[in-house]
């Protein structure tokens, strides 16, 4: 359903208004309306009549959700709910849990599952399971599948299940037998009346069961409208693009229909140690940056706005630099109960999932920066500790055995359980932001070192694990992960995912040769030396969002050798004037920046400021006459190999001079005419006045949006208490389909990069800001106008003054108060 802005002689502020307020008062009372119809299919029959075996089967063909109304129940009674003991006593006693329960526990699965068609399994139970199945969900089902199967046979079948089933028993099947024919029997004789029932006999091997179940799923006229589809994803890259949408879908909040799957509350005991540490290796203590009145970093505009300082040696000194003003930590923070670090790279929800690696020629000794043998004998692999901002040796690497010369690699891995403690399955999409803010903050911080860095994308993920030295801490394969969450003690959990690797060489000059097939060949032969030190154990219990590692797996990189090294020309950024920036230094801006918790909702934005701080989002920088934005020529865009695929949607609240409402910034061109027809028709695409010309900004609506921005982003109020919030919306699905599945994270790190330029900016010129991972995916999609999956929102932000709590105390970076906070 679209909606549409009435025309009227009414002025056009309150004409927007209008439709922000029809559009928030329709979001928040459409349950499912806006949704195509799901396909649903209720499948029952007798306790261990097969009902399960079959569904798994018939996913699999068919491409069906399968939704078990038990497991979710059992899943629900493990999470430690207000109601798990409630549930693990009906179920033991084989009686029918209440149906208010179960119901919202299938809405919210068929909300976040991103599939339309469904195999509700063993649901609804009784008649009053139906009604309130059909009042809630608001939907019948399209066909019902009966297994029908003598009771010996279900009650053999169940005795030997063997899954630990607090109701695997005789006294209980007994009493679920009873059940099922007092209760279950009247609804599949209501469902039989209306012609829906297809009863299949459930006797025989597991195949031949489903030898009789096929045809009838093929005969069904979603099936055959899915055909094509299921074709076109017969091959594995076609597989894991949808692999990828469907975690991407699965994972979106809705307004209406509930957030993506994450744990209910927080398990403090077990929250991750934010610093991996790999215990008795030999250590190497970096320095650290003087601060104001010797701090001698470049002035922050200039490295964007002109060349770059001359390149510095790589030395102890200078990787200490590199490090301390990317990767270090900025500051601890204490409350008096609870005392926790923050670092120079954000991290959504302070959980820092980036791990950071390095790979350096020798350091020399020298007397004023001693280095000790290791570190200075040979080149190294290093692991990265901000705590004490120290190197920790890994492994020391002779000349021959790698191909980089006059260059450093810096190397992230994520540790994705850091994440998923706090944010659940919802977690994969952050740690990738997290992994563009790290490439943003070392892009800036190697820029006033003189040096350039670009992505080493050619290697695939194969290469990057073998670099790190994981090979000794893999996840099971994906068939061999539980296809659930499950809690326990699992150490693999706390495994690195290598992501990516950063080429450091000094800036200008000729780009140092990669020869990616030497490379990957030397890598090849690094798992075989010696590595050094013991990871740290970061929890002692684990929940496994088995979706999380599953997705991980699915966007592995695969190599691309071919297609070459090559770095982009650099281009400045646009530079309105340097007053705007106050003489800040890159060190002051970046050791500063902090994410605000709270906006004042008063401050108003210069409209100049604004305009700067938008043309620092630009990736191609100042371009000649006819040129468009799109190549990633500026700093720190250029560390990307590709062109621009993140445009930003504004929800501009108070910027001087510049009506409210809905602007777009068109961060490539090409996109534009794409974006006009995707987006809704009433839209204005206006210049706004005094607009930049070489700023791509546009109206698209006038009116105050604040109230629509704060719904958006899960009802926070610092989306509308800011000087301006965005969304950032990327070309989504075209990517992976011509690309490849492996874009998925590369995506999210581009909207990092995006967000970090943000908070760098509004730091520079005096406010703050903050990124947002809460927000309602489709919801904003709607507003936009957008349907499918051509654009997706992936990351939020929020800029404008901030309000700072008096009652949290802050500590110097270093030294900490020696806690693994
Ligand atoms: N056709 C079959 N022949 C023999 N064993 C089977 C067959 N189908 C399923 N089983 C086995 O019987 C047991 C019960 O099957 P399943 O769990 O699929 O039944 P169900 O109907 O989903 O049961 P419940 O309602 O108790 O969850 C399992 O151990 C399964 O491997
Ligand atoms: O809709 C439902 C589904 C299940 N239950 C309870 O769970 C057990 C086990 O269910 P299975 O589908 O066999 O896995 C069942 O006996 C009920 O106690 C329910 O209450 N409502």
């Amino acid at each position: 359903m679209k909606y549409r802005i009435t025309r009227t002689e009414v002025p056009n502020v309150l004409r927007f208004m209008a439709f922000f307020k029809t559009v928030i008062a329709k979001l928040a009372t459409e349950a499912t309306s806006n949704r195509c119809n799901p396909f649903i299919t209720f499948v029952l029959g007798g306790p261990g009549s097969g009902k399960g075996t079959q569904c798994v089967k018939i996913a699999e063909t068919f491409r069906f959700a399968h939704l078990s109304a038990g497991d979710l129940l059992r899943e629900e009674m493990s999470s430690n709910s207000e109601n798990g003991t409630m549930i693990h006593d009906i179920i033991k006693d084989g009686k029918i849990v209440p149906s208010e329960i179960t119901v919202n526990l299938l809405r919210k699965a068929i909300h976040s599952s991103g599939n339309h068609k469904f195999l509700i399994d063993g649901f609804p139970r009784n008649e009053e399971n139906r009604i309130a199945f059909e009042r809630i969900v608001g939907v019948e089902p399209d066909i019902v599948l009966f297994f029908d199967c003598p009771e010996e046979e279900m009650v053999k079948r169940v005795l030997n299940r063997n899954q630990g089933r607090v109701d695997d028993n005789i006294d209980t099947m007994k009493k679920r037998l009873e059940v099922f024919k007092k209760l279950n029997l009247p609804v599949i004789d209501y469902y039989s009346a209306k012609g829906k029932v297809c009863k299949i006999n459930a006797v025989g091997t597991v195949n031949e069961v489903f030898e009789k179940v096929q045809p009838v799923l093929a005969a069904l006229r979603c099936i055959r409208d899915d055909a094509l589809d299921i074709e076109s994803s017969s091959s594995s890259s076609a597989a894991a693009v949808d692999a990828a949408t469907r975690y991407h879908n699965r994972t979106k909040h809705s307004l209406t229909g509930g957030y993506a799957r994450g744990p209910r509350g927080l398990d403090w005991a077990n929250q991750p140690n934010p610093f991996l540490r790999f215990l008795s290796s030999p250590l190497l203590p970096l320095l650290h940056s003087p601060p104001e009145p010797h701090d001698d970093s470049p002035l922050y505009h200039s490295v964007f706005s002109s060349s770059l300082p001359p390149p510095q040696p790589f030395s102890h000194a200078s990787i200490s630099r590199l490090l301390y003003d990317s990767l270090s930590l900025s500051a601890w923070k204490s409350t008096g109960l609870s005392t926790w670090s923050l670092r120079v790279n954000p991290s959504s929800g302070n959980l820092h999932p980036t791990e950071s690696h390095l790979l350096s020629p020798p350091l020399p000794l020298s007397q004023q920066q001693p280095s000790s043998p290791p570190f200075s004998s040979s080149s190294f692999l290093a692991h990265y500790s901000p705590k004490d901002h120290s190197l920790e040796l890994r492994a020391s690497i002779s000349p021959p055995d790698l191909p980089l010369h006059r260059s450093l690699l810096l190397a992230f891995s994520s540790i994705l359980w850091r994440e998923a403690w706090k944010y659940g399955e919802r977690a994969f999409r952050y740690c990738n932001h997290d992994v563009g803010h790290a490439l943003a903050a070392a892009a800036v911080s190697a820029a006033t070192l003189g040096w350039d860095v670009c992505l080493l994308d050619g290697l695939g993920h194969d290469d990057l694990h073998r670099l790190l030295g994981l090979d000794r801490s893999n996840p099971p394969s994906p068939d061999r992960l539980p296809d659930r969450p499950v809690r326990g003690r699992l150490p693999w959990v706390e495994s690195q995912h290598p992501d990516c690797a950063l080429l450091i060489f000094p800036f200008g000059g000729t780009p140092p040769s990669v020869d990616y097939a030497e490379l990957a060949l030397a890598l090849s032969r690094l798992p075989a030396m010696e590595w050094l030190g013991k990871p740290n154990s970061l929890s002692k219990d684990h929940v496994c969002w088995d979706v999380i590692y599953k997705t991980a797996e699915a966007v592995k990189k695969p190599p691309t050798y071919g297609e070459g090294f090559s770095v982009n020309p650099f281009h400045r950024s646009p530079l309105i004037s340097p007053d705007l920036y106050k003489d800040m230094t890159v060190r002051q801006v970046v050791r500063k920046r902090r994410s605000a918790v709270d906006m004042d909702g008063v401050h108003v934005l210069e409209k100049d400021t604004f305009y700067q701080i938008l043309l620092h989002c630009l990736p191609s920088g100042e371009l000649g006459l006819g040129e468009k934005q799109g190549k990633q020529f500026t700093l720190p865009f250029r560390v990307l190999t590709w062109d621009a695929e993140v445009h930003a949607a504004l929800f501009v609240h108070r910027v001087r001079d510049l009506p409210k409402g809905l602007y777009f910034l068109v961060r490539n061109e090409e996109h534009l005419d794409r974006l006009k027809s995707a987006m809704r028709s009433e839209f204005e695409w206006e210049r706004p006045e005094g607009c930049p010309a070489g700023l791509p900004l546009y109206r698209l609506a006038r009116g105050d949006c604040r109230e629509l921005a704060k719904q958006l982003s899960c009802h926070q109020d610092i989306a509308s208490d800011g000087c301006f919030s965005l969304g950032m919306v990327a070309r989504f699905e075209p990517v992976l389909r011509e690309k490849g599945a492996w874009m998925y994270p590369r995506l999210f790190w581009e909207t990092g990069v995006l967000g970090q330029v943000l908070y760098l900016e509004a730091h520079a010129v005096g406010i703050s800001a903050t990124g947002i991972g809460c927000y309602f995916d489709d919801d904003v999609h709607e507003v936009l106008g957008l349907q499918g999956l051509e654009f997706q929102s992936l990351y939020h932000f929020t800029i404008g003054s901030p309000v700072l709590d008096k009652r949290i105390l802050s500590l110097p970076a270093y030294p900490g108060p020696g806690i693994d906070a």
